[in-house]
């Protein structure tokens, strides 16, 4: 973080608006407290608004779009700005969507989006997140770089690298492109590969410990969640818990042995199977695989857990409470989770929730909070 952000810790937001983004043409949200719950019927525009503070927060959106995505159909251009306050500082975040770009400011003043990173950072917990266990490999992947990105610059940049020569890799693997341009990008992709495995692999592990914290305390104790992390090379099975824990250098060393071994493999199939692309995570609850054996409920009890410690993670290692964005989960949770929630809301963590039935708010929380009723007015 640069010198101008160092006294930064503490931030909340304090105000957004948006022009000409997705369905909305205006909206201003001041005065923004502890707890905001955005209400209204389907389409009306909730999930758009947790993307908008989750772009000016994270930096980043759960649904991945392009800059033209997010700008309203008929405009060429969109802005989000949010303040940021502390007991000492005021800092105005804008994004600015135009020519397919997106691009930052802070105080007026453009930004690099690495330096802003880890600023207000967020955590984002949506119906798609409910398959986090049972879901994709590719959903795992990109729930630990989503939460590393925002932890270090390094990560950011890292992972983009990454993601820049394995696109460069395929094309050529496409393309049928020559044995010596190959094997010249893999020692770049090993290079960087296993950097990145290593920032992800030590991710996990750190956020394993909260998770398996947050499991217990869901579950009262009586049951305990394990995990792994399995670099592409490996043949997991997802019978077996078995741990692969490398150093940068045995990572190195695995990965290019990998990569010679499968060359031809990955030309007859035309794409990279080697690199952490294509690492995996599984979940285990008393030795069992959560994604074959758990029940609905286990697998939810775990991602909730997942959330909650993306939550402690990013306090922990930036000094810094995340904002918390609920996109219409309350309804997927039964009771007894939905009151574990609800349990670390009451906390000191701003939070957004958005919903189309308060019904699904019990234990006087909404006592605490605003509530923004949408689409009546518009
Ligand atoms: N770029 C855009 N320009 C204009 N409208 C858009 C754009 N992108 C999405 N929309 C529209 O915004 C509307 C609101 O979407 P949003 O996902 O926020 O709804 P929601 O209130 O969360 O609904 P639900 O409760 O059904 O999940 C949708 O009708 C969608 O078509």
């Amino acid at each position: 973080m640069t010198a101008d952000l160092a006294d930064s810790k503490d931030l909340r937001i304090d105000s957004i608006s948006f022009e000409h983004f997705r369905n909305y043409p205006s909206f201003e949200l001041g005065d923004i407290g502890a707890l905001t719950v955005f209400v209204g019927k389907n389409a009306v525009g909730k999930t758009n608004i947790v993307e908008g503070i989750e772009l000016l927060t994270a930096l980043s959106s759960f649904r991945n779009p392009t800059a033209r995505q997010l700008i309203a159909w008929n405009s060429n251009t969109a802005r989000l700005k949010a303040t940021f306050l502390n007991a000492r500082r005021r800092l105005d975040v804008e994004l600015k969507m135009e020519d397919g770009k997106r691009s930052y400011s802070l105080n007026g003043k453009p930004k690099k989006i690495q330096t802003l990173k880890g600023l207000l950072p967020a955590v984002s917990f949506t119906p798609d997140d409910l398959d986090l266990v049972k879901g994709s490999q590719s959903g795992k992947r990109a729930a630990l770089d989503a939460l590393g990105s925002q932890l270090t610059s390094n990560y950011y940049v890292i992972r983009k690298d990454y993601e820049k020569i394995l696109q460069h890799k395929n094309k050529l693997l496409k393309e049928e492109g020559s044995s010596s341009y190959l094997e010249a990008i893999d020692e770049t992709l090993v290079r960087v590969g296993a950097q990145l495995y290593c920032y992800r692999s030590s991710l996990f592990a750190k956020l394993l410990l909260e998770i398996q914290k947050y499991y217990r305390e869901i579950t009262g104790g009586i049951e305990s969640v394990q995990a792994v992390y399995v670099p592409s090379w490996q043949e997991a099975d997802p019978e077996n818990m078995e741990t692969f824990i490398l150093s940068k250098e045995e990572a190195t060393q695995q990965m290019y042995e990998a990569l010679v071994g499968k060359r031809e493999d990955e030309r007859r199939r035309h794409r990279a199977i080697i690199g952490p692309h294509a690492d995996k995570v599984e979940f285990f609850i008393e030795g069992k695989n959560a994604r074959i054996y758990g029940s609905q409920g286990q697998q939810r009890s775990i991602v909730l857990s997942f959330k909650l410690a993306e939550v402690s993670l990013i306090r922990d290692m930036l000094d810094q409470k995340p904002v918390l964005l609920l996109d219409d989960v309350m309804s997927e949770l039964d009771e007894q989770r939905r009151n574990a929630l609800v349990g670390f809301i009451s906390g000191d963590i701003q939070t957004f929730i958005t919903t189309t039935n308060l019904q699904y708010f019990a234990n006087g929380i909404l006592d605490e909070a605003r509530v923004v009723e949408l689409g009546c007015c518009r």
